[in-house]
């Protein structure tokens, strides 16, 4: 049972894989109007948990022409037999048939049905089954109006499935859409509700699990899947335990290069989201010049000195006597570089070592011409941009402010390296067209610095991957998990202002003791 569950909570679906999994389900024998029932009667049993002193207030239902205004009705049913005043809005002539007849027989219990939102402003609560999935159109007109005037009033609204009005695999607004208090998506993730540009309509999401068979998904998903991180998947992906007998070299050996002597505080804290990760050995190169500073903050690193430009960024990598880049089980390269140091950019990327690019890093690269770069590496890349890194990276893939699902995918597809894309709800895809997406985040990681820290942390968890036959992809989606877990976690303690970079150092440990106990 366990084990479904979390099958089914990893699963992130489009608007065609949902309708296929239902092709198959209703194919296989379940009656349509059964499945509504079934459905509708869980959404049911969750708003009554969640506003259990309603009884005494009045429910708007809000009911569109297709499934989802069944699934409204069929709930509205259920509150009017609880005791519940409930009023209906619907305003399309067109219905599908199970919908209209749902219809048919609440106004035939005396439950009032309007075609004016107006007459719905007095609700205390409003349940919207206006679209699902079936969206297709930008809303205009009368329904668009009464949208815009249901937003206006400013309640609680629970949205069935999605907020109406999103489009279920973009999260765009398809010119106006419900802004939800609580969404409860039905069966599997819709992928719109884990676009950033969806967030402010979400609200709370939760999904209602309506035993959809897994083989169902599995037949539709496939290999070509977009993942929900979770916190089980993220914990079996990290290096715990530890082997009984190991030592410093067999735990990972890192090498970080950042910083100048004009950002010297991005490699203080790649260093210390490196230390987070528990890797064996950490090695630093910096210009010479900040070697005192790094000692200072991370005395159980190597911090290697290299010469400096005239500008104070690296001139020349000079590692250790009887160290070369093969000495290192990852290298990442970038926060606080500046452009200066072109050349050692040049050089890392010709190596054979698994590679994470950040900030400077990245921007090199983009110099460079991302694509046919990296399609000389041999070895595994990571590339970490935001949007606007991202933009400079691929400038003519799709604009991953509109879709960045599409736009990470294609990244990953043409680059051959894994593309992790920041944002509210972090998107990571590798060249197989397989995608992972960080669920839960909070604003409190938008500062300076915090990018610094998830390099760091990511790097150090990479490195550790040889003594764990596990995928690389899943090293990084780890990463994004741990990163804003421990954000939320500090946030809750010290509100979203309270987060700063180095702050959020001291929370890794804390939150993945928890998470870890409570596995154990
Ligand atoms: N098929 C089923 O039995 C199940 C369906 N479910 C519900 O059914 C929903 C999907 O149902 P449907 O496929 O009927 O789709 P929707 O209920 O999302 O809406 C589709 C209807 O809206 C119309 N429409 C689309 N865009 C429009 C626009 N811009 N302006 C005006 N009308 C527009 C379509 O012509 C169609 O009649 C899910 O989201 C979910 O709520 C769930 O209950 C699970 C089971
Ligand atoms: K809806």
């Amino acid at each position: 049972m366990l084990e479904r569950q979390e099958q089914i909570s990893q699963t992130i679906v489009t608007a065609q894989q949902m309708r296929d999994i239902e092709a198959r389900i209703f194919a296989a024998g379940m009656p349509v109007a059964a499945l509504m029932e079934k459905v509708a009667g869980l959404i049911f049993r969750r708003v009554q948990a969640l506003y259990p002193n309603l009884q005494t207030q009045s429910v708007g239902i809000l009911t569109g022409p297709g499934h989802n205004g069944g699934d409204a009705l069929v709930v509205a049913r259920e509150l009017h037999f609880c005791g519940y005043d409930v009023k209906i809005y619907s305003s399309f002539s067109k219905l599908k048939e199970l919908t209209s007849q749902h219809l048919q027989y609440a106004q035939s219990l005396g439950i009032p049905c309007y075609e004016s939102i107006e007459q719905l402003s007095d609700c205390d609560l409003l349940i919207d089954g206006l679209f699902g999935f079936g969206l297709e159109r930008t809303l205009t007109s009368a329904i668009a109006q009464a949208i815009n005037q249901i937003n206006s009033w400013s309640k609680p609204v629970v949205s069935i499935d999605l907020p109406s009005g999103l489009h279920t695999d973009t999260g765009e607004v398809l010119g106006t859409a419900i802004r939800a208090t609580h969404t409860f998506c039905l069966g599997l993730w819709k992928l719109g509700l884990l676009q950033d540009h969806a967030l402010e309509y979400v609200g709370k999401a939760e999904l209602i699990d309506f035993d959809i068979p897994l083989a169902d998904v599995q037949a539709v998903v496939g290999t070509n899947r977009i993942h929900r991180i979770t916190q089980t998947t993220a914990l079996s992906t990290l290096p715990l335990p530890r082997p009984a007998v190991t030592h410093k070299y067999k735990e990972g050996h890192l090498l970080l290069i950042c910083g100048s002597r004009r950002y010297s505080g991005g490699a203080i804290l790649t260093g210390l989201g490196a230390r987070v990760s528990g890797v064996g050995m950490l090695s630093i190169a910096v210009p010479e010049s900040l070697k005192p500073l790094l000692v200072a903050q991370l005395p159980e690193a190597l911090i290697i000195g290299c010469p400096e430009t005239q500008t104070g960024a690296i001139a020349s990598l000079q590692l250790p006597e009887n160290t070369d880049l093969s000495s290192f089980n990852a290298i990442a390269i970038g926060p606080g570089l500046t452009r200066d140091a072109t050349p050692i950019v040049q050089q890392v990327l010709s190596s054979d070592r698994p590679l994470i690019l950040d900030a400077d890093g990245l921007n090199i690269l983009a110099q460079m011409g991302t694509i046919p770069t990296l399609q000389k590496r041999q070895a595994v890349t990571i590339l970490t941009p935001h949007a606007g890194e991202f933009k400079r990276l691929f400038p003519d893939l799709p604009d991953p402010m509109k879709d960045r699902v599409r736009a990470v995918r294609e990244a990953a597809a043409q680059s051959g390296a894994i593309v992790l894309l920041k944002g509210a709800r972090t998107a990571i895809a590798n060249s197989q067209n397989s995608v992972w997406i960080n669920p839960e985040s909070t604003p409190a990681l938008a500062r300076g610095g915090s990018g610094d820290v998830l390099t760091g942390l990511l790097s150090g968890l990479l490195a550790q991957a040889k003594s764990k036959d596990i995928s690389v992809e899943k090293i990084v989606a780890t990463a994004a998990w741990w990163h804003s877990q421990a954000a939320i976690l500090a946030g809750g303690e010290r509100t979203e202002l309270g987060v700063d970079a180095f702050t959020l150092t001291n929370y890794f440990i804390p939150v993945l003791a928890s998470a870890w106990k409570e596995l154990n």
